[in-house]
Parts: structure tokens; C-alpha cells; sequence
């Protein structure tokens, strides 16, 4: 079984931690909610990421929260079944025996507790099967065979259909893919060793951006590439009282503009250099403005897409990065940072998922919140959707430093991230920024000499 070199993915990048309130044990878990009997083949001295491509991640994580995405109520009963102790023993059992044993009288009761106050849907079935960790065949079949015994109907293809067709539109448009994440799932479970095999992993996305290696034969993970945000749909739209313009007649010639305005201090870019770093965010014009594309407050959003002057490369000791095919200027917009975004709720799972995994990849997008504001906070996720951003390092003495900026939307839920040159970078230097990760236990190597992390000159 081939293991990769490096699959150390990511580290958190937000300042912020939340507290985990839901755990989940291991994707065979997952696998076994999806109906795979096979757990024994996933046993393995090999930590768990090292199977996981971020593609599986990302079709594993969207099972599960349209698991964990029922309503308030159900989620609660889910979740603090998912997370007692007497279900977590239960499963670790469960993990290390070879076959399936007879149903617990303690299994029959929870799903029991089921039948009686839920509604029977795809999702419920598969939720228990996660808690109780069985095939969601037998949790079928125990369900039917209670509800017959209370005397009620059998569920059914139409009733399941209903009730779904009953949830919101978001909830059925994930039943679909659901049900393809699902054929995929499956497929994993066969091929499971070959994962990482190069000749059954080609590259499949196919990123604008020049790729370099000649470090390994490690080809760039399958992928999806975006320039935009991508809104999931959970998310609540802007609100639109934060969809405005300015009225400016003169192409915004003059500092009266309102947008120009929103920025404290006046809008910190010239010449397309940013002039001073201490802006909380950067406002700009947008759609709503009287103005065109050649007002002096339009200059992060035209240029997010050159994307011909990085290249993706092999580092020798941190995986991937990027770097620039050309010098740039101290203060010059770079790149923007997007991927995923994600509601609080969501971005929570996703967080327990990817610390199991040693892997974050996400930012908060806490801009201009207070503690008391968290579950207003959207996250980008740029596990998998992703752009360039996805492959910047960390550095302890960066070139990039990141800023908060509003163009659409002056809804401060969807800010967006700016990367900003802090210095002027030469040709062929690799771009990073301070990720600021409290933990001790970073392993760093970013070589700089005012490193925190290393024994030697660190502070941490
Ligand atoms: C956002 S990803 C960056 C792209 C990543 N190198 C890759 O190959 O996909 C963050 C991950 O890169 C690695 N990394 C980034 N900066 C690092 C540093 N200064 N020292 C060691 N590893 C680093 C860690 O594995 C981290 O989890």
C-alpha cells in the first residue's frame, strides 16, 4: 500500500478556536453509515490522513452534513447520541471486531427512540447508522420491523419523497447529491490502497496555473479551482440593506464618494499600491455605483484574476507552494484568498473533521466581530474549492499580509481576504504569510531567521 510523502495538508489559520461539539470517530464511521460492511480493510497503522485526498474529504464531509443538517431539534438528539461516551465505546468495539454482531438491546432501544419521534427520512437512517456505527440496511430493516409492531406504515419510496420534498429546496437538492456522493463512496471503498497510486491517481483538475515539481513524482491533488467565492448554500444570502453604491456623477474623481468614504482614513490604495497597512477592511465600488470600471475604488476586484504570474511548486520541506513568475511591488494587490463559504454551523463540522485529520483549511472571517458574535462568523474553506491561496506557506517573516475587503456586499458577513505585498518580491520567490498559530507544537520550517517556532530563536 502506497503512502505519500508529505500529506500534511494544512494548519488553522484564524486566531479564533471554536469548541468541538461533535465528534466523529473515524470515516469508516462514515462508510459504515453509507452501507459498506468492509471495515476490516481500513484497519492500518497508517494515520487516517494519509488516505484521504482532499476530493474525499470534501464528498465525506458533504455526506455528513446533510446528515447533521435536519432541523435544530433533530440535530440536537443526533448530535448528543453522536457524542456520548456509551455510543463512542460502543463503536470503538464495533471498529475492532471482524463481523457485524448481533444487534445490542441498547442499539434497539435508540433506534427505537427514533421511530417514535422522527419522521423517517434518508438522513435520519444514516445518522443513526453513524451513531451506533451499522449498515444503515440493518437500521432499516429493525426501523421497519418497530414501526410494523406499533402498527404503522412502512416507510416508503413516496413518503420518503415527501417528507423530502416537505424539507427546503436546499435539503432536496442535496438528496441528488447525496445520492452521487454516495456511488463515489462506494467506488472509494473498492480502491481504497490504490488511492495514492500515481497510475490510478492522474491529475484530474487542471488548474490555469503552472505546476513545477522536481522535488518527487508527486502530481497536485485533485482539485477544484475557482477565482470566486463559492456560497454554500446553507449560508443566508447578504443583506440587502448593505447593497448600495455611491451616486458619484464624476467617475469618482473627487474623496466625497460615500464608498471612498466607508474606508477609515480614506481608500488606502494609490497608484495600486496600498499606502498606508493599518485599514481594518477596504471598501470599494460595485454594481450598485454610479461609476464604471475606471473609477480610482475598483482595484482589488480587477485584479483577482491574473493568474499567469504564480506557479504552484514542490517545496523541498513544507509540500506544495506557490510562487511569483514576476517581481512585485511592495503593497501591490497579489491575490485573493477564496474557497468555500460556509455558515457557523457547518464550518464547526468541518473543523472537527479536519482536526482529526491534522489538517485545517480554513479562515474566519471574523473581521469586525466580537466573541459574542461567532455565530454570525462565515469561513472559508479552501480544502477543496480553492485558488491559488490554497498553496501559500507559512512564514514567520512573510511577504504577504492579508486584508479584509467588501465589494457587492457591504454585509460584514461576506467580507472577502486580500493578500497584499508587505515587501517588494524578486522573480521566483515563494509567497507566504503568517498563518499566527498559537500551538507549540508547529513544526516549522520556514527557515526564517526570526522563526517563533524553532528552539532557537522562537518566543513560543
Ligand atoms: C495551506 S497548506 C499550504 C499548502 C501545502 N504545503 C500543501 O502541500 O498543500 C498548509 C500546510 O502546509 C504545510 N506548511 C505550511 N507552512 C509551513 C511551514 N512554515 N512549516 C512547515 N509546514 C508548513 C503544513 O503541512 C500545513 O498544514
Amino acid at each position: 500500500m502506497k503512502v505519500p510523502p508529505n500529506n500534511k495538508q494544512y494548519v488553522k489559520k484564524s486566531t479564533q478556536s471554536r469548541n468541538k461539539s461533535l465528534s466523529i470517530e473515524s470515516s469508516a464511521e462514515i462508510r459504515a453509515s453509507l452501507g459498506s460492511t468492509q471495515n476490516s480493510s481500513f484497519s492500518s497503522s497508517y494515520p487516517l490522513k494519509y488516505y484521504f485526498t482532499p476530493h474525499i474529504i470534501h464528498l465525506w464531509l458533504k455526506n455528513l452534513e446533510s446528515i447533521v443538517h435536519l432541523n435544530e431539534s433533530s440535530n440536537k438528539k443526533l448530535n448528543s447520541d453522536f457524542i456520548s461516551w456509551k455510543w463512542v465505546i460502543h463503536r470503538e468495539k464495533l471498529k475492532n471486531s471482524s463481523s457485524w454482531p448481533q444487534l445490542t438491546k441498547e442499539e434497539y432501544s435508540l433506534i427505537s427512540s427514533y421511530v417514535t419521534s422522527f419522521t423517517f427520512s434518508y438522513e435520519t437512517l444514516q445518522a443513526i447508522s453513524a451513531i451506533i456505527y451499522r449498515p444503515p440496511q440493518i437500521v432499516k430493516n429493525v426501523w421497519e420491523s418497530i414501526k410494523s409492531q406499533l402498527n404503522l406504515n412502512d416507510p416508503e419510496e413516496e413518503n420518503i419523497k415527501k417528507t423530502l420534498i416537505n424539507n427546503s429546496r436546499c435539503l432536496i437538492s442535496q438528496y441528488n447529491v447525496l445520492l452521487e456522493i454516495e456511488k463515489d463512496l462506494m467506488k472509494f471503498d473498492e480502491s481504497l490502497a490504490l488511492l495514492w497510486d500515481k497510475n490510478v491517481i492522474s491529475p484530474h483538475s487542471h488548474p490555469s496555473y503552472k505546476v513545477y515539481n522536481n522535488i518527487d513524482s508527486e502530481k497536485l491533488p485533485y482539485l477544484k479551482f475557482t477565482y470566486e467565492n463559492l456560497i454554500n448554500c446553507k449560508v443566508k444570502s447578504p443583506d440587502s440593506d448593505f447593497n448600495y453604491g455611491c451616486d458619484c456623477e464624476d467617475n469618482c474623481q473627487t474623496k466625497k464618494c460615500s464608498c471612498a468614504k466607508d474606508n477609515d482614513g480614506g481608500y488606502p490604495i494609490q497608484n495600486g499600491r496600498l499606502i498606508r497597512t493599518d485599514v481594518g477592511a477596504i471598501y470599494e465600488c460595485n454594481s450598485n455605483c454610479k461609476c464604471n470600471k475606471h473609477c480610482p475604488y475598483q482595484i482589488i476586484q480587477n485584479g483577482g484574476k491574473n493568474n499567469g504570474l504564480f506557479e504552484i511548486f514542490k517545496t523541498s520541506n513544507k509540500g506544495w507552494g506557490l510562487r511569483t513568475l514576476a517581481p512585485i511591488k511592495k503593497g501591490t494587490f497579489v491575490l485573493e484568498h477564496v474557497g468555500e463559504i460556509l455558515e457557523p454551523r457547518t464550518a464547526k463540522l468541518r473543523e472537527v473533521c479536519y482536526e482529526k485529520l491534522d489538517m485545517m483549511a480554513y479562515f474566519d472571517l471574523d473581521f469586525g466581530f466580537d466573541e459574542n458574535e461567532k455565530l454570525k462568523v462565515l469561513c472559508v474553506d479552501s480544502n477543496y474549492w480553492c485558488g491559488a491561496s490554497r498553496f501559500l506557506n507559512h512564514s514567520c517573516d512573510p511577504n504577504l499580509m492579508t486584508i479584509p475587503f467588501f465589494v457587492e456586499h457591504k454585509d460584514p458577513r461576506f467580507q472577502r481576504l486580500a493578500f497584499f505585498a508587505k515587501k517588494n518580491i524578486p522573480n521566483l520567490t515563494e509567497l507566504t504569510f503568517d498563518y499566527k498559530i498559537s500551538s507549540v507544537k508547529f513544526e516549522c520550517s520556514c527557515g526564517s531567521n526570526i522563526c517563533r517556532y524553532n528552539k532557537n530563536t522562537g518566543k513560543i
